[in-house]
């Protein structure tokens, strides 16, 4: 099912929850939905979903105006954060609840859980309550599928298992999914396109990789968690010392990636102040006086310790230009 968000507002006395919100989701298309809390996010998905009515703009469904047809006429399923099983019934029975004449059999091997039909609730994991939730989602056969934060009370290592699994779920029933998440890691797991909402609006939209290499704005930059984010001056001087001359003038984000070091004496000296070992890397803090701090990460053969002097530099190919914040 193609959904297409067009105009989209919803105000909440004097705030405004959506502004002017275009989106499109084509069939069998994964969309996840980033934003910080309060970006609107929850109030996108409940405007889909029928559950809220939007104070300007429609919502089409395969060609269809829904916009005031109610949420049990749109064919559309939701999943939503806290799961809402009923605690003391068994899996089958919450499975079933509202959708009588479903195959609760293949609906639980389809979420890898083949023999648990008779437990109750109360007796599963975290993980395995998140498989029945979105099995009962899937009941109804819906067309679009709709996550409010779907592995969000798991911990790490269980999400980044499941977001595979339901990656790979999506894509073989073919369903078109609009997920909500905070987590950018699990929106980049699970989506062909990721939207970043920044109050109320859309800041970005793109692949996860079209987003990471080129945030739309300094904004996204940061939500992203990028801390190094400055303008360059006439003089391509940043608050971290000298760009190349080309970059002068711009807002630029300097991946970590790029933030070389050197035991060596160079031009911009700093101060390791953190130094957090990350696996494959090791993601350094430094300190240069009179600028905001500044992050590198640093291959862990050579890596400064806490406490280092160390010579900064750049490395072009990891600078970025990010186009102007667009005027209020
Ligand atoms: N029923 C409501 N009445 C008044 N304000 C509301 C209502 N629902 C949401 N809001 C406000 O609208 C804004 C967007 O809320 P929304 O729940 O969509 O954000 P979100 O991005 O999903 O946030 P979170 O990540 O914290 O769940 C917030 O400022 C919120 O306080």
């Amino acid at each position: 099912m193609s959904l297409s968000v067009a105009g989209v507002s919803v105000r909440f006395g004097s705030k405004n929850a959506l502004l002017d919100v275009d989106l499109d989701v084509a069939d069998s298309e994964v969309v996840a939905v980033l934003g910080p809390s309060g970006s609107g996010k929850s109030t996108l998905l409940r405007v889909v979903a029928g559950l809220q009515e939007p104070s300007a703009g429609r919502v089409v469904l395969d060609g269809a105006d829904v916009t005031r047809v109610p949420p049990h006429r749109r064919g559309v399923g939701l999943m939503f954060q806290d799961h809402a099983l009923f605690p003391h019934h068994d899996v089958a029975g919450n499975i079933r609840f509202g959708n009588s004449r479903v195959d609760v059999a293949s609906l639980l091997e389809l979420v890898g859980l083949p023999d648990a039909g008779s437990r109750r609730i109360d007796t599963l994991s975290g993980g395995e309550q998140q498989r029945v939730a979105l099995a009962r989602a899937l009941a109804p056969s819906p067309r679009l599928l709709m996550l409010d934060e779907p592995l969000g009370q798991l911990d790490r290592a269980l999400r980044e298992r499941l977001v595979v699994e339901l990656r790979r779920l999506f894509v073989r029933l073919g369903t078109t999914v609009l997920a909500v998440t905070h987590d950018q890691r699990e929106a980049f797991a699970l989506a062909d396109r990721v939207v970043v909402m920044a109050a109320g609006r859309i800041a970005q939209i793109g692949t996860p990789r079209e987003v990471w290499e080129q945030p739309a704005s300094e904004f996204v930059a940061r939500f992203l968690g990028f801390a190094n984010v400055a303008v360059a001056d006439g003089q391509a001087a940043t608050p971290w010392g000298p760009v190349p001359a080309g970059f002068a003038g711009h807002s630029l984000l300097i991946r970590p990636a790029g933030v070389l070091l050197s035991p060596a004496a160079g031009d911009v000296m700093a101060t390791v102040d953190v130094a957090t070992f990350a696996g494959d890397r090791v993601e350094v803090l430094l300190t240069i006086p009179g600028a905001p701090p500044l992050e590198a990460h640093c291959p862990p053969a050579t890596a400064p310790a806490p406490g280092d002097t160390v010579s900064v530099r750049f490395d072009p190919p990891q600078i970025v230009v990010l186009p102007r914040e667009s005027p209020e």
